[in-house]
């Protein structure tokens, strides 16, 4: 039977979502997306362009391809900033599922505004978006953010960029019990051993851009996220063993050759 992933009213096979941001340029990310199998990419739409079709248009590079574009809000600070923007992006290209991004410092962590995040995933959802909320690691908040209509939450493993992996695994399990929504895990994922660690904790899918794109090899290392996914997620699907403080023999010691 088929792994889907449902995000409100779209569904995927895979639980891999890449960024397109930090790439020398569109054929790469394009290159690297199809790669990694992933069927989502996400673009910081204040930044680079799908709307205009006079410039170069990274629309252009996915038209033939099963890849949806996500729209991430990256660059705003204050809710009515976000809706602002989706709400104009929907209209340019009539995309409705969107990563809503809403950043409270952007100097050192970019950790995310989560007062104000929770304030425009109301909104928005209220709008008939498909919202999927970029937030910290806490299962208060993402519950919050449940309540108001997300159809995915996205804690982050560490800072944006940073590519420290998971740095609190409870914390990750801990927003999974919380929430009925797919829990994505975003940001902070640096290599492909965390994407397998956070889908082994249970979580819904993995978001990395930093991570791929900074790699040596970016084809290499998207090929090696898609596997790490679908091998955490399998991992999690069979049950890991308990574990235990003390060793247990592989084989029965009835029957052994005496001396
Ligand atoms: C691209 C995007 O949406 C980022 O804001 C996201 O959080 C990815 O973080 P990494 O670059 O650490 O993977």
């Amino acid at each position: 039977m088929a792994d889907i992933l449902k995000i409100g009213k779209y569904e995927f096979t895979s639980r891999l979502i890449v960024g397109s941001g930090k790439y020398p340029d569109f054929k790469t990310t394009y290159d690297a997306t199809i790669a990694s199998g992933a069927q989502m990419i996400t673009v910081a739409v204040r930044r680079v362009n799908i709307t205009d079709p006079n410039k170069e248009n990274l629309m252009d590079y996915f038209k033939d391809s099963d890849v949806q574009l996500l729209p991430n809000s990256a660059g705003c600070t204050t809710a009515e900033e976000a809706i602002t923007l989706f709400r104009m992006v929907r209209e340019a290209t009539g995309i409705d599922i969107i990563k809503l991004e809403i950043i409270g410092d952007t100097e050192k962590t970019l950790y995310p505004d989560v007062i104000e995040t929770i304030k425009a995933c109301e909104v928005l959802a209220k709008d008939g978006f498909t919202v999927m909320a970029y937030t910290n690691d806490d299962p208060i908040t993402a519950k919050k953010l449940e309540n108001a209509g997300a159809a995915a939450v996205m804690p982050l493993a560490a800072p944006i960029g940073s590519g420290l992996g998971i740095q609190n695994r409870y914390n990750v399990v801990f927003v999974k019990e919380a929430v009925n929504v797919p829990v994505i895990v975003d940001a902070g994922v640096g290599c492909a051993s965390d994407a397998a660690i956070a889908m082994e904790l249970g979580a819904d899918g993995v978001l990395t851009n930093t991570a791929i794109a900074q790699a040596k090899n970016p084809i290499l290392m998207a090929e090696a996220m898609k596997h790490a996914v679908q091998a955490g997620r399998m991992s999690y699907l069979a049950g890991r063993i308990p574990k235990k403080p003390y060793a247990t023999a592989s084989s029965p010691s009835e029957g052994m050759i005496q001396f």
